[in-house]
Protein backbone atom coordinates (compact mmCIF):
# COMPACT_ATOMS: atom_id res chain seq x y z
CA UNK A 1 0.00 0.00 0.00
CA UNK A 2 1.08 3.34 -0.85
CA UNK A 3 -0.61 6.00 1.37
CA UNK A 4 -0.39 9.96 -0.06
CA UNK A 5 -1.69 11.82 2.69
CA UNK A 6 -2.66 15.96 2.55
CA UNK A 7 -0.01 16.58 -0.44
CA UNK A 8 0.23 20.36 -0.35
CA UNK A 9 2.89 21.89 -2.81
CA UNK A 10 3.31 25.68 -3.87
CA UNK A 11 5.35 27.20 -6.67
CA UNK A 12 7.36 30.21 -5.90
CA UNK A 13 5.37 30.61 -2.29
CA UNK A 14 5.22 34.43 -1.46
CA UNK A 15 5.90 35.77 -4.88
CA UNK A 16 3.33 37.12 -7.52
CA UNK A 17 4.03 34.64 -9.32
CA UNK A 18 2.94 31.66 -6.61
CA UNK A 19 1.36 28.29 -7.70
CA UNK A 20 -0.46 26.01 -5.94
CA UNK A 21 0.04 23.28 -7.73
CA UNK A 22 -0.83 20.42 -5.28
CA UNK A 23 -3.64 21.72 -2.82
CA UNK A 24 -4.33 18.44 -0.49
CA UNK A 25 -3.89 15.37 -2.48
CA UNK A 26 -4.96 12.13 -0.54
CA UNK A 27 -4.45 8.74 -2.02
CA UNK A 28 -4.58 5.24 -1.51
CA UNK A 29 -2.59 2.93 -4.02
CA UNK A 30 -3.08 -0.64 -3.37
CA UNK A 31 -0.55 -3.37 -4.21
CA UNK A 32 -0.87 -3.54 -7.73
CA UNK A 33 -2.93 -0.87 -9.03
CA UNK A 34 -2.72 0.69 -12.02
CA UNK A 35 -4.24 3.94 -12.02
CA UNK A 36 -4.61 6.05 -15.41
CA UNK A 37 -4.35 9.69 -13.76
CA UNK A 38 -5.69 12.05 -16.18
CA UNK A 39 -7.06 16.27 -15.83
CA UNK A 40 -6.89 19.35 -17.59
CA UNK A 41 -3.69 21.73 -17.97
CA UNK A 42 -1.73 22.56 -15.13
CA UNK A 43 -4.33 20.31 -12.87
CA UNK A 44 -1.08 18.80 -11.07
CA UNK A 45 -0.34 15.51 -12.54
CA UNK A 46 3.83 15.99 -13.30
CA UNK A 47 3.70 17.66 -9.97
CA UNK A 48 2.42 14.91 -8.69
CA UNK A 49 5.01 12.30 -9.57
CA UNK A 50 7.54 14.60 -9.32
CA UNK A 51 6.46 15.03 -5.92
CA UNK A 52 6.38 11.12 -5.51
CA UNK A 53 9.53 10.57 -6.92
CA UNK A 54 11.28 13.12 -4.71
CA UNK A 55 12.04 15.58 -8.08
CA UNK A 56 10.28 18.68 -5.98
CA UNK A 57 10.35 19.17 -2.12
CA UNK A 58 7.07 19.58 -0.79
CA UNK A 59 5.67 22.28 1.49
CA UNK A 60 3.31 19.29 3.82
CA UNK A 61 1.84 16.12 3.70
CA UNK A 62 3.26 12.98 4.37
CA UNK A 63 4.29 9.55 1.74
CA UNK A 64 4.61 6.51 2.89
CA UNK A 65 5.67 2.68 1.09
CA UNK A 66 4.17 0.19 2.73
CA UNK A 67 5.45 0.76 6.06
CA UNK A 68 7.87 3.51 5.02
CA UNK A 69 7.97 7.07 5.44
CA UNK A 70 9.44 8.58 2.80
CA UNK A 71 8.74 11.89 2.82
CA UNK A 72 12.01 13.19 3.81
CA UNK A 73 13.77 10.88 1.58
CA UNK A 74 15.94 12.42 -0.92
CA UNK A 75 15.11 11.69 -4.69
CA UNK A 76 18.24 9.23 -5.20
CA UNK A 77 17.08 7.21 -1.88
CA UNK A 78 13.47 6.59 -3.17
CA UNK A 79 14.97 5.52 -6.55
CA UNK A 80 15.45 2.28 -4.76
CA UNK A 81 11.60 1.92 -4.76
CA UNK A 82 10.23 4.26 -7.51
CA UNK A 83 10.71 4.04 -10.98
CA UNK A 84 9.79 6.71 -13.72
CA UNK A 85 9.52 6.80 -17.86
CA UNK A 86 9.38 10.19 -18.90
CA UNK A 87 8.22 11.66 -21.93
CA UNK A 88 11.41 12.45 -23.71
CA UNK A 89 12.84 8.70 -24.60
CA UNK A 90 16.55 10.10 -23.77
CA UNK A 91 15.78 10.68 -19.96
CA UNK A 92 15.79 7.08 -19.37
CA UNK A 93 18.84 5.66 -20.79
CA UNK A 94 22.02 6.99 -21.06
CA UNK A 95 23.27 7.48 -24.89
CA UNK A 96 26.84 6.38 -24.79
CA UNK A 97 26.84 3.97 -23.11
CA UNK A 98 25.32 0.07 -24.78
CA UNK A 99 22.40 -1.58 -24.34
CA UNK A 100 23.69 -4.35 -22.06
CA UNK A 101 25.65 -1.56 -20.05
CA UNK A 102 22.33 0.13 -18.98
CA UNK A 103 20.65 -2.72 -18.25
CA UNK A 104 23.63 -4.16 -15.99
CA UNK A 105 22.90 -0.31 -14.37
CA UNK A 106 19.23 -1.09 -14.32
CA UNK A 107 19.86 -4.24 -12.44
CA UNK A 108 21.87 -2.95 -9.77
CA UNK A 109 19.57 -0.26 -8.70
CA UNK A 110 19.29 -0.18 -5.01
CA UNK A 111 22.11 -2.19 -4.55
CA UNK A 112 25.80 -1.11 -3.54
CA UNK A 113 27.94 0.29 -5.86
CA UNK A 114 25.23 0.46 -7.97
CA UNK A 115 27.48 2.75 -10.93
CA UNK A 116 29.64 -0.48 -11.71
CA UNK A 117 28.83 -0.30 -15.68
CA UNK A 118 30.64 -4.21 -16.15
CA UNK A 119 28.20 -6.89 -17.26
CA UNK A 120 28.69 -10.43 -16.23
CA UNK A 121 27.91 -13.30 -18.69
CA UNK A 122 24.76 -14.46 -16.27
CA UNK A 123 23.60 -10.89 -16.57
CA UNK A 124 24.11 -11.12 -20.10
CA UNK A 125 22.10 -14.31 -20.58
CA UNK A 126 19.13 -12.74 -18.65
CA UNK A 127 18.88 -9.13 -20.85
CA UNK A 128 19.08 -11.10 -24.11
CA UNK A 129 15.84 -13.42 -22.94
CA UNK A 130 14.50 -9.89 -21.39
CA UNK A 131 15.02 -8.06 -24.60
CA UNK A 132 13.60 -10.77 -27.16
CA UNK A 133 10.52 -10.23 -25.07
CA UNK A 134 10.16 -6.71 -26.63
CA UNK A 135 10.03 -8.15 -30.48
CA UNK A 136 12.42 -5.59 -31.39
CA UNK A 137 15.51 -7.40 -32.19
CA UNK A 138 17.33 -5.50 -29.42
CA UNK A 139 18.56 -9.47 -27.82
CA UNK A 140 21.07 -9.10 -31.08
CA UNK A 141 22.43 -6.05 -30.30
CA UNK A 142 23.60 -5.71 -26.34
CA UNK A 143 26.87 -4.17 -27.59
CA UNK A 144 25.15 -1.58 -29.47
CA UNK A 145 25.07 2.08 -27.57
CA UNK A 146 21.47 3.28 -26.94
CA UNK A 147 22.25 6.48 -28.69
CA UNK A 148 21.45 4.38 -32.14
CA UNK A 149 18.41 3.30 -31.18
CA UNK A 150 15.07 4.49 -32.47
CA UNK A 151 12.57 6.60 -30.02
CA UNK A 152 10.24 4.03 -29.41
CA UNK A 153 13.24 1.04 -29.05
CA UNK A 154 14.65 3.61 -26.71
CA UNK A 155 11.36 4.04 -24.83
CA UNK A 156 10.81 0.52 -24.83
CA UNK A 157 14.50 -0.49 -23.56
CA UNK A 158 13.02 2.03 -20.48
CA UNK A 159 10.27 0.44 -19.89
CA UNK A 160 12.24 -2.64 -19.07
CA UNK A 161 14.92 -1.33 -16.73
CA UNK A 162 12.17 0.71 -15.28
CA UNK A 163 11.13 -2.45 -13.85
CA UNK A 164 13.71 -5.05 -14.26
CA UNK A 165 14.49 -5.10 -10.53
CA UNK A 166 10.62 -4.91 -9.57
CA UNK A 167 9.97 -1.19 -8.61
CA UNK A 168 7.18 -0.57 -5.43
CA UNK A 169 5.00 2.13 -8.07
CA UNK A 170 6.13 2.20 -11.71
CA UNK A 171 5.53 6.17 -12.38
CA UNK A 172 4.74 6.58 -15.96
CA UNK A 173 4.77 10.34 -16.87
CA UNK A 174 2.77 10.82 -20.37
CA UNK A 175 5.55 7.96 -22.03
CA UNK A 176 4.50 7.47 -25.40
CA UNK A 177 3.57 11.58 -26.04
CA UNK A 178 6.29 12.16 -28.04
CA UNK A 179 6.40 8.60 -29.95
CA UNK A 180 4.45 8.17 -33.56
CA UNK A 181 1.15 6.63 -32.96
CA UNK A 182 2.03 3.16 -34.25
CA UNK A 183 5.50 2.98 -32.32
CA UNK A 184 3.07 4.77 -28.97
CA UNK A 185 0.61 1.57 -29.30
CA UNK A 186 3.58 -0.66 -29.16
CA UNK A 187 5.17 0.87 -25.85
CA UNK A 188 1.76 0.95 -24.47
CA UNK A 189 0.77 -2.91 -25.17
CA UNK A 190 4.50 -3.75 -23.80
CA UNK A 191 3.63 -2.02 -20.85
CA UNK A 192 0.79 -3.97 -20.10
CA UNK A 193 2.52 -6.71 -20.70
CA UNK A 194 4.93 -6.10 -17.93
CA UNK A 195 2.34 -4.59 -15.60
CA UNK A 196 0.08 -7.43 -16.12
CA UNK A 197 3.24 -10.33 -15.55
CA UNK A 198 5.10 -8.70 -12.68
CA UNK A 199 1.92 -7.42 -11.38
CA UNK A 200 3.42 -3.78 -10.90
CA UNK A 201 1.54 -1.31 -8.99
CA UNK A 202 1.69 1.36 -11.47
CA UNK A 203 0.60 5.70 -11.61
CA UNK A 204 0.46 6.67 -15.56
CA UNK A 205 -0.27 10.12 -16.75
CA UNK A 206 -2.14 10.54 -19.93
CA UNK A 207 -3.28 13.08 -22.48
CA UNK A 208 -6.01 10.22 -23.71
CA UNK A 209 -8.81 9.97 -22.52
CA UNK A 210 -9.67 6.81 -24.14
CA UNK A 211 -6.58 5.52 -23.28
CA UNK A 212 -6.91 6.26 -19.78
CA UNK A 213 -10.33 4.32 -19.91
CA UNK A 214 -9.29 1.48 -21.51
CA UNK A 215 -5.83 0.63 -19.35
CA UNK A 216 -5.58 -0.16 -15.52
CA UNK A 217 -8.31 -0.89 -13.00
CA UNK A 218 -8.44 2.76 -11.65
CA UNK A 219 -8.23 6.50 -12.89
CA UNK A 220 -8.12 9.76 -11.02
CA UNK A 221 -8.62 12.95 -12.55
CA UNK A 222 -6.51 15.76 -11.28
CA UNK A 223 -8.07 19.25 -11.19
CA UNK A 224 -6.43 22.55 -9.67
CA UNK A 225 -4.17 20.42 -7.66
CA UNK A 226 -6.90 17.97 -6.27
CA UNK A 227 -8.19 14.70 -7.34
CA UNK A 228 -11.93 15.63 -8.12
CA UNK A 229 -12.56 11.45 -9.52
CA UNK A 230 -11.00 8.06 -8.07
CA UNK A 231 -13.09 5.20 -10.06
CA UNK A 232 -11.78 1.72 -10.41
CA UNK A 233 -13.23 -1.94 -11.37
CA UNK A 234 -16.67 -1.75 -12.79
CA UNK A 235 -17.41 1.33 -12.51
CA UNK A 236 -14.55 2.57 -14.54
CA UNK A 237 -14.51 -0.31 -17.14
CA UNK A 238 -18.19 1.03 -17.71
CA UNK A 239 -17.33 4.39 -18.47
CA UNK A 240 -16.68 6.17 -21.63
CA UNK A 241 -15.22 9.63 -22.63
CA UNK A 242 -18.50 11.48 -22.65
CA UNK A 243 -19.04 10.15 -18.82
CA UNK A 244 -15.76 11.69 -18.13
CA UNK A 245 -16.54 14.97 -19.36
CA UNK A 246 -19.93 15.08 -17.39
CA UNK A 247 -18.59 14.15 -14.12
CA UNK A 248 -15.53 16.76 -14.62
CA UNK A 249 -18.89 19.66 -15.65
CA UNK A 250 -20.99 17.86 -12.64
CA UNK A 251 -17.56 18.45 -9.71
CA UNK A 252 -16.34 22.05 -11.38
CA UNK A 253 -19.63 23.37 -13.01
CA UNK A 254 -17.13 24.01 -16.35
CA UNK A 255 -16.28 22.61 -19.24
CA UNK A 256 -13.00 20.60 -19.61
CA UNK A 257 -10.44 22.58 -21.15
CA UNK A 258 -6.84 20.89 -22.21
CA UNK A 259 -5.28 21.94 -25.28
CA UNK A 260 -3.28 18.50 -25.26
CA UNK A 261 -5.82 16.31 -24.05
CA UNK A 262 -7.30 13.65 -26.40
CA UNK A 263 -10.87 13.92 -25.79
CA UNK A 264 -11.58 10.72 -28.04
N1 LIG B 1 8.96 23.70 -11.85
C1 LIG B 1 7.90 24.51 -11.77
N2 LIG B 1 8.03 25.81 -11.43
C2 LIG B 1 6.97 26.63 -11.34
N3 LIG B 1 5.68 26.24 -11.56
C3 LIG B 1 5.49 24.97 -11.91
C4 LIG B 1 6.57 24.03 -12.03
N4 LIG B 1 6.06 22.82 -12.38
C5 LIG B 1 4.74 22.99 -12.47
N5 LIG B 1 4.38 24.26 -12.18
C6 LIG B 1 3.02 24.82 -12.14
O1 LIG B 1 2.25 23.96 -11.30
C7 LIG B 1 0.96 23.74 -11.86
C8 LIG B 1 0.78 22.24 -12.12
O2 LIG B 1 1.66 21.87 -13.16
P1 LIG B 1 1.82 20.38 -13.67
O3 LIG B 1 2.94 20.37 -14.65
O4 LIG B 1 1.89 19.46 -12.53
O5 LIG B 1 0.43 20.15 -14.42
P2 LIG B 1 -0.03 18.98 -15.36
O6 LIG B 1 -1.33 18.51 -14.85
O7 LIG B 1 1.05 17.97 -15.51
O8 LIG B 1 -0.28 19.81 -16.70
P3 LIG B 1 -0.06 19.49 -18.24
O9 LIG B 1 -1.10 18.48 -18.62
O10 LIG B 1 -0.32 20.82 -18.87
O11 LIG B 1 1.34 19.00 -18.39
C9 LIG B 1 0.90 24.56 -13.13
O12 LIG B 1 0.30 25.81 -12.83
C10 LIG B 1 2.36 24.76 -13.49
O13 LIG B 1 2.56 25.96 -14.21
Amino acid sequence: MIEIQDLVKTFHRGSVNEVLALAGVNLQVRRGDFITVIGSNGAGKSTLLNCLAGSYPIDSGQIKIGEREITRWPEHQRATLISRVFQDPLLGTCGPLSIEQNLALANRRGRVHGLNKGVKRSDRNLFRKQLSQLGLGLENRLKDSVGLLSGGQRQALTLLMATLVKPEILLLDEHTAALDPKTALQVLELTEQLIAEQHLTALMVTHNMRQALQLGNRLIMLHAGRIILDVSGDEKSRMTVEDLLEKFYAVRGEEFVSDRMLLV
